[in-house]
Parts: C-alpha cells; sequence; structure tokens
C-alpha cells in the first residue's frame, strides 16, 4: 500500500496549477447519461474517484472515451444494464449520482446505497425523498435502492438541509421530468452551478442555479454538449494551506479566487499575504501563522471540506483556534493523528479546540479520509523531521499528482510502496 514520506521544515516557493473539480467533475460525468448523444468534457482531473466514475459508467454500457488524460467524451446511447454495483459504490459514495439521471431517462435504477463512512453517517434519504416527490416508486431491496417510473413528474422539493449530491441528483432528475420541479433549500456550491451550466448546454431549462432556488423545467430530450469543468477550489485551498504552515511564497495558477472568499477571509485572518487575479492566487507568509476559529457550514460559508487542512494550520499557529464542524458528525479523525506529531487538540462532540505549538515533530501517521489525509500532509510539510502518511488511497481519490505538485515547489515528498 503506497505512503508518502515527507521531510519537513522547507518554505515552499513557485507555481502549482490547480486541476478541474473532482466533485463537479464526478456530476458532470454522470450528467451523461442523460442523452444518447456526446458529452465533451475538458479540464476533468486525473483521479482514483473520476477513475471509478469511468468504470461505473462503462458497467452500465456507456462508452467512455479519453485521448487525453483530462479530456472526456461520454456517449450513452447503449446503457444496458441500469445498476451501480455495490464493489463500486463502496469505494465512492458519489456513485449516487447515477440514480437520478438513469431513473429520468430509461424510467428505472438500481443503485447500491452506500453505506456510512469516515465521516458520517451520510444517509441520502433526501435524494429518495425527492425522487419520491416526482413520482418515482422507490423501495429498498438486498442493499440497493430500487426506483422506477414511467416519467417523471415535475414537483416542489423542500430539502430538510442543504444537500450538494442531493440538489444535483435531483436537478438532473429533473431536467427530464414533465412540468416544473422546484428545488427549494437547494445547494449553492460552485460545483452545482457547474453541473446546472452543462445541463444548460444539453439543452436543460434551469435557473436559479447559484440561489437556494433552483427552478427546473422539464425537456422532452437533452443533447450532446460540451464543457470545462471548473478548477478545484478544496485543491486551492488546500495548497494555499501548506504555503501558509510550511511558509513561503506560491502562486497558484488555473483557479478562481471567486470560488474561496471565506477561505481566503480566514487565510488572511492567519496573517497571510494573498493577491489574485482573474485566474491565479498567490500566497506569501512570512511569519508564523495566527490560530484562526473556523465554523462550516453550506456554500458560500466555509466548507467542511476545509476544516482538517486548517486543523493542520492551527496546530502550528500562535494562540488558539475554535474550530465548529456542523455538516458531518464524524470529521475530526485526524485531531488523533495530528497530536502523534505534537499537536495540541481537545475535541469535545461536534468543536475542536486546537492550542498551537511552536513545532510539530514528524511521526508516522495513517490517513482515515481524503481531507484528514490532506492535513497530514500538510502537518508534515510543517513538521521537522520525518513524517511518513499511511493509507494515502484516500487522497488519490482527490489530488491529482500531489506529491509531484508539491515537490515543485521545493517539498521533500515522495511516494513509497
Ligand atoms: C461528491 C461531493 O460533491 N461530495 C461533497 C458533498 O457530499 P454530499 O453531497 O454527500 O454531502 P451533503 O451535502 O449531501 O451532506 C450534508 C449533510 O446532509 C446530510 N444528508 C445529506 C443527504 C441526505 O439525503 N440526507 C442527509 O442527512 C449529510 O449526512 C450531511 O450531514 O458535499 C459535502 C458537503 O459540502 C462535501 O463534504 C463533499 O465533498
Ligand atoms: C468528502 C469528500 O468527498 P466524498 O463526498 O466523495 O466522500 C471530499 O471531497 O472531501
Amino acid at each position: 500500500m503506497d505512503k508518502l514520506k515527507i521531510n519537513g521544515g522547507m518554505p515552499l516557493e513557485g507555481e502549482i496549477t490547480i486541476s478541474g473539480a473532482k466533485n463537479a467533475a464526478l456530476p458532470i460525468l454522470c450528467a451523461g447519461l442523460l442523452t444518447s448523444d456526446t458529452l465533451r468534457l475538458t479540464n476533468v482531473p486525473q483521479l482514483k474517484d473520476v477513475l471509478t466514475t469511468q468504470k461505473l459508467l462503462q458497467g452500465m454500457g456507456v462508452r467512455v472515451m479519453t485521448d487525453n488524460v483530462h479530456e472526456f467524451e461520454i456517449t450513452a446511447n447503449q446503457v444496458e444494464r441500469l445498476i451501480a454495483p455495490y464493489d463500486l459504490v463502496k469505494t465512492m459514495r458519489a456513485s449516487i449520482l447515477v440514480l437520478g439521471p438513469m431513473l429520468a431517462r430509461f424510467g428505472e435504477a438500481a443503485v447500491s446505497l452506500p453505506g456510512g463512512c469516515a465521516i458520517g453517517a451520510r444517509p441520502v434519504d433526501q435524494h429518495i425523498k425527492g425522487l419520491e416527490a416526482m413520482g418515482a416508486e422507490v423501495r429498498i431491496e438486498n442493499g440497493y435502492i430500487k426506483a422506477s417510473a414511467r416519467r417523471l413528474k415535475g414537483a416542489r422539493i423542500v430539502t430538510d438541509m442543504v444537500t450538494v449530491t442531493g440538489t444535483e441528483n435531483l436537478m438532473m432528475a429533473a431536467t427530464l421530468a414533465d412540468g416544473i420541479t422546484t428545488i427549494e433549500n437547494a445547494a449553492r456550491e460552485p460545483e452545482v452551478v457547474d453541473l446546472a451550466e452543462c445541463l444548460i448546454r444539453m439543452g436543460a431549462k434551469i435557473r436559479g442555479h447559484g440561489s437556494d432556488s433552483i427552478v427546473i423545467e422539464g425537456v422532452e430530450r437533452l443533447h450532446g454538449a460540451e464543457h470545462t469543468v471548473l478548477p478545484d477550489r478544496i485543491e486551492t485551498g488546500t495548497f494555499l494551506c501548506a504555503a501558509a504552515a510550511a511558509r513561503g511564497k506560491v502562486l497558484l495558477r488555473q483557479t478562481r479566487a471567486g470560488l474561496l472568499d471565506a477561505v481566503l477571509d480566514k487565510l488572511r485572518e492567519a496573517g497571510a499575504h494573498l493577491e489574485a487575479g482573474d485566474d491565479w492566487i498567490l500566497l506569501e507568509m512570512r511569519e508564523r501563522p495566527r490560530a484562526v476559529n473556523v465554523r462550516t457550514l453550506p456554500y458560500p460559508a466555509f466548507p467542511t471540506d476545509m476544516q482538517a487542512q486548517f486543523m493542520a494550520l492551527n496546530a502550528i499557529a500562535a494562540g488558539t483556534g475554535i474550530m465548529s464542524e456542523t455538516i458531518f458528525e464524524n470529521r475530526f479523525m485526524h485531531a488523533p493523528e495530528l497530536a502523534r506529531m505534537g499537536a495540541r487538540i481537545a475535541v469535545d462532540g461536534h468543536t475542536a479546540v486546537v492550542t498551537g505549538v511552536e513545532k510539530l515533530s514528524g511521526a508516522t501517521v495513517m490517513a482515515t479520509d481524503l481531507r484528514a489525509s490532506a492535513s497530514l500532509v500538510i502537518a508534515g510539510l510543517a513538521a521537522e523531521g520525518e513524517t511518513v502518511v499511511d493509507r494515502i488511497y484516500h487522497l488519490d481519490r482527490g489530488y491529482e499528482h500531489i506529491e509531484t505538485k508539491l515537490g515543485r515547489v521545493g517539498a521533500r515528498i515522495e511516494r513509497i510502496a
């Protein structure tokens, strides 16, 4: 099993190019199921989760062509098996995103029910509630969500909480429904907006995306289109945190500052100097960071997917940072691993109190989930001595060549078996 070996203490200097967003690419690849024409995508990140989605679609009979690793052509003109099997869903929860498109276009779907994962129980009851409101019959049988509907009907859906993939699944389903669907309490995340823009290029009638009320007027059919996946704001934020923790000056290219205002505000509060243009962000960190308080909430507030990386930053900051996780019930698994490197973190339910120490010391630590892994890499870059991060298959789900990108800005980091 691969590990990352990091020799910390080197400031980071140079440029990193940001990849396309995992959380936009995955739903957009699944949107290819909504038409028999070809959907052409560029800026698709080269990630394990993208590969899993490719396998999932190919298993159904969808033709997925990738001449260049970042360009995909998806043609769903011969879909034979309307099923997302357990062995793929268990490795990637986002597989649930085939449910809405399959049901809308083919009238039936069987998707293995995703179980809980390292960060929480993560039920999909809101996806099901929304599809039922649109007239689908849904039952849970043998570990699968089995859904059928002759043709989905437009409905007004109010989700109990803001759910990103829930909004995406229902928005995709509604594009081919009969009549108008309104999703209230919709997620406003940039990845939802990117998906909506791709669907509009495919002929969908959607308005309100980016607000908490999305209105979709169903059409008879969607057609082929071309779309470029937006930059990954979480990868961007992760490298900014790495540069803030290890200190130095790093320029991120092919990204957009407007996607991560809340994160940039916290980095400024921590003492980082930031400049940004249309498609770049420059961060310089000249001194020890100051601890910041963080409360995770749906977009546009501070993202839960950046909480672990800020915990690593707070771990070496001056002062005490209070971190509240309000989205997932078990997203502090990195805290005990950071403590093995000398961090002082007290976790009480949804709150972690992080008292910064002058220096962390390298240790062997274990990654428990995707962003927890990223926080251990950041801690390793800032720590004295050698850190080995075990179980980095989590990282490979969501970061494209992280060791190569960090190596280019001077990090001493290598992948070892
Ligand atoms: C592939 C993808 O885009 N993943 C992102 C997506 O996950 P994902 O879409 O799975 O997360 P949700 O936004 O759905 O979850 C938000 C909260 O709602 C709860 N919930 C959600 C749906 C539901 O039917 N019932 C329910 O109770 C969840 O358990 C969680 O507590 O948004 C999360 C929150 O920004 C991010 O951390 C993930 O990176
Ligand atoms: C939690 C995440 O992803 P997923 O929803 O795919 O588990 C993430 O990207 O941080």
